[in-house]
């Protein structure tokens, strides 16, 4: 049997499977969690991703390897393939600024032209203005700029600083794929290459970045072993559910996120929905919001029940609270781009206030939140049929039933699995069998 790994280095863990690179069926997993928060050393996800692969049962009966991540965190390397500070994940909203300053300078028509997105706080090209304005120190030392993925395949392929890797820092040696390179706000995916300019008005100066595989190319690590170009998450998921023309995958974990393939590229100059890449070829119109999966933890938390109450109370209530309504903007948000934005409920009477009305408006705030982006994706033309449910909010009995309520397609719930991670072991596989 030839054995492939595939991991997801997302938001809160770090998720390893190891399959079968015939039948992609799983024969080991492993897991390990990531710090909180939204400024994170790459060196946890790191020591997560060894934890995890060990977990896994090891490296050393695997043909090839791929790694998805969590797109868009800023991870800087001086010359000596050292980290420069800690990384800005996705959901950091202190680059809001730059977002304006950036749009108010190229325009959002040409920006979405030329990179595929409007710049919001949470794309990289914002992170490295921020860098540039709020630590220029900093922002001069950077000789490389990658994504999580990127790094975590530079270091376990070998690389990395003197005395800590086998291979040194050989910053020519990272890799990258359409998918996340198509989450920087530098990268054209008209041409497929990146946008140098608009590289060096964020950063202050060009540098290094990850050269671009093609979905079926590979590099290889420290012991000769085919490694696949890997990918964004949400790519990676797409990947890993085979999704087709008419699917639209909705992602609740940390973030929520709505997107279907399509072979046509989007250009959105609202900025609502994001002209990502796949990892096949094609694109990944895409729609994020910030606030998912930890709406319901903290809806938990203050009811102090567990998942498995939260959805048994918000299935309790009628269809929308009796008027209470939550709009859970608890991390700011993305769509709509409200970085500063908080939480908040209204609706309340005597006879809302329940905790069964209270689960609910949850549960139904935060998919009204998806609903949006259906719509979003509609309104450009992506052909919307039935809805994919992942993440691990998709494994709330609630969010389950509720989900075509407020989405008003059909929702299937696939068999509760790492997809992401099975994505990243269908490239893996791909390359073994090349
Ligand atoms: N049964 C459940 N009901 C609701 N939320 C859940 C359930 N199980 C896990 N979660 C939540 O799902 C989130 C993790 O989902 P995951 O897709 O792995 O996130 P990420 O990819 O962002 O790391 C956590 O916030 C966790 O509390
Ligand atoms: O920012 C986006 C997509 O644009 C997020 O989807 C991140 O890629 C993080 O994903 P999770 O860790 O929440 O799955």
């Amino acid at each position: 049997m030839t054995l492939v790994m595939g991991v997801d280095s997302s938001t809160q863990s770090c998720k390893v499977v190891v399959t079968d690179a015939e039948t992609n069926a799983i024969v080991r997993e492993g897991r390990a969690t990531h710090p909180n928060g939204t400024e994170v050393d790459p060196a946890a996800w790191w020591s997560a991703l060894q934890d995890a692969i060990a977990a896994a049962g090891g490296t050393a009966d695997l043909a090839a390897w791929a790694i998805g991540g969590q797109q868009h965190g800023m991870v800087v390397l001086d010359d000596a393939g050292r980290v420069i500070r800690p990384a800005l994940l996705w959901n950091d909203t202190r680059s809001a600024a730059a977002a304006v300053d950036l749009i108010a300078e190229f325009g959002a028509e040409a920006l979405a032209q030329r990179s595929g997105l409007v710049p919001v706080a949470s794309f990289t090209i914002t992170k490295l203005r921020w860098l540039r304005d709020s630590e220029p120190e900093n922002a001069a030392r950077v000789a490389a700029v990658a994504l999580p993925h990127d790094w975590l395949t530079w270091r376990l392929r070998g690389f990395g600083p003197e005395g800590e890797s086998p291979r040194g820092p050989v910053l020519d040696e990272l890799v990258t794929d359409r998918s996340d390179a198509s989450g920087t706000g530098y990268w054209n995916p008209a041409s497929g290459g990146y946008d140098r300019e608009l590289l060096a008005a964020a950063l202050g100066h060009d540098a290094i970045l990850p050269r671009v595989l093609g979905p079926a190319e590979w590099v290889l690590d420290d012991a000769g072993r085919r490694v696949g170009p890997g990918a964004g998450d949400n790519a990676g998921a797409a990947l890993g559910l085979g999704a087709g023309p008419g699917d639209v995958v909705v992602s609740i974990g940390t973030s929520g996120t709505v997107f279907a393939v399509s072979d046509q590229r989007t250009i959105d100059p609202s900025g609502t929905v994001a002209g990502f890449a796949d990892c096949t070829g094609r694109f990944l119109p895409l729609v994020a919001t910030l606030n998912a999966a930890r709406v319901l933890d903290a809806v938990a938390g203050l009811l102090a029940v567990d998942h498995a109450e939260l959805g048994r109370l918000a299935l309790a209530a009628e269809p929308g609270a009796r008027g209470l309504r939550l709009v859970p903007y608890f991390e700011g948000e993305r769509t709509p781009n409200l970085p500063d934005a908080t939480a908040s409920l209204t609706g309340m009477t005597l006879a809302s206030t329940t905790r069964e009305n209270l689960a609910r408006a949850a549960v139904e705030g935060m998919l009204s939140g998806l609903a949006a982006g259906l719509s979003a994706l509609r309104s450009l033309g992506v052909p919307l049929e039935r809805a994919l449910l992942i993440g691990g909010g998709a494994q709330s009995e609630a969010v389950r039933t509720i989900a075509p309520q407020v989405f008003g397609i059909p929702v299937e719930v696939p068999p509760p699995g790492e997809y992401v991670a099975l994505g990243a072991a269908r490239q893996a596989a791909l390359v073994a069998r090349a």
